[in-house]
């Protein structure tokens, strides 16, 4: 199918996807700002759609693809698992129950973030950390608001299902959205690169941590996008970031070093993360998928050469700029050292105080 890209800003924001050919490109630009003013029933209803057609044409040609791909995309956030699905070829490896669980749970996995990670949640005892014991609280609490909603009779995108087949998208969507816990990456990445070598898509085990898999990826594979559509989503990640670390100085709580704006850069966290955290990750799923190599690896490591650059140069201009300020503060002491009889009492008080253990400089003698 021929494609096309279509790029167009939500909220002031840059976006693109790719659509077909014919498809009019204002109708898309309409859709996405809409769906960037929708609220969460509005996106499970939007989500209603899709599952009739996953259930009603089991056997889709390229149209449904482009109905599930214009449901999802919807929710740029998210748009990632639809990509995964599409260029894994998975609808063809797992049934559509399982789809739908990933699609649902890749849209409703964040629902009524606080913008405060779990570490804050729990030092800092919050209504969510007392509720979940301090087990996962935002990802029970962004699930059970999915189902929540989901209970809602004019939202409830299931109703048409059997109690059975309700039960295990229910069971499915539990564990996908609770494998989003950065907590427990580890455990899951090491789970699934135990039972890579003799993957079976008929395991039920093995579906079940792949789907966790997937929606782990599909959660942190915003440097996976063009740069200038990643680039200013971190920037808001940045400052959520930095927002928290403060948010813990000033009420005095462990701060997360990683958020916190004297320990890290944009360039600094980026690098950290993707070497230690993403690569990680997206080469273990490229392993089972290698046609995924070009559309995640590759670009992560295009990502990871620009932070690399702007990482060096930032530490240039830093070096630059302390040696122009000990420079200055030497210059000052050479000045200062120059004028000994026309210092005043005060003068010669201040400067023994800067000789002392403790004082702001520790001029003449440098
Ligand atoms: N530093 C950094 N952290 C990220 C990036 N993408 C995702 N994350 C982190 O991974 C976490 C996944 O769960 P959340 O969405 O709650 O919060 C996310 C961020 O803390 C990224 O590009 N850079
Ligand atoms: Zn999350």
């Amino acid at each position: 199918m021929a494609t096309k890209i279509i790029y167009f800003t939500v909220n002031g924001r840059p976006e693109q996807a790719e659509f077909p050919v014919d498809c009019p490109a204002q109708d898309v630009k309409d859709l996405f700002r809409a769906a960037a003013e929708a609220g969460p029933h509005d996106i499970l209803k939007l989500l209603q759609s899709l599952e009739k057609k996953i259930l009603l044409e089991a056997g889709e040609t390229p149209t449904i693809v482009y109905e599930i791909k214009n449901q999802v995309e919807l929710f740029r956030e998210k748009l990632e698992m639809y990509g995964l699905i599409w260029l894994t070829d998975l609808r063809s490896k797992i049934d559509n129950i399982d789809l739908l669980i990933m699609l649902t749970s890749a849209v409703c996995h964040d629902l009524d973030h606080t913008g405060y990670n779990n570490a804050y949640q729990i030092n800092a005892r919050t209504e969510l950390a007392l509720r979940y014991n301090d087990i996962s609280p935002l990802e029970n609490h962004h699930c059970a608001v999915a189902f929540e909603i989901l209970e809602k009779k004019e939202s409830n995108i299931f109703r048409n299902l059997t109690t059975e087949q309700y039960k295990r998208i229910r069971e499915g969507m539990i564990k996908c959205i609770l494998a989003t816990d950065m907590t427990r990456h580890n455990e899951i990445l090491n789970k699934f690169k135990s039972i890579l070598p003799v993957f079976d898509f008929t395991n039920k085990d093995h579906k079940d941590v792949l789907m966790m898999i997937m929606i782990k990826v599909s959660d942190i594979s915003n440097e996976a996008r063009p740069m200038d559509v990643a680039e200013p989503w971190l920037d808001c990640l940045l400052q959520e970031f930095f927002n928290q670390s403060d948010m813990e100085k000033l009420e005095g709580l462990p701060v997360t070093p990683f958020m916190d704006r004297d320990k890290v850069t944009k360039p600094s966290s980026q690098t950290g993360f993707i070497r230690f955290v993403l690569f990680p990750l997206f080469i273990e799923l490229a392993n089972l998928f290698p046609c995924l190599e070009q559309h995640i690896i590759d670009p992560v490591r295009k990502a990871l050469d620009y932070y690399t650059e702007m990482e060096k140069a930032l530490e240039k201009k830093q070096n630059r700029t302390q040696n122009e300020k000990m420079g200055k503060a030497k210059e000052m002491t050479q000045d200062t050292a120059k004028e000994p009889e026309v210092q005043s009492e005060q003068q010669q008080t201040s400067n023994q105080n800067f000789s002392k253990p403790g004082g702001a400089l520790k001029p003449i003698v440098l």
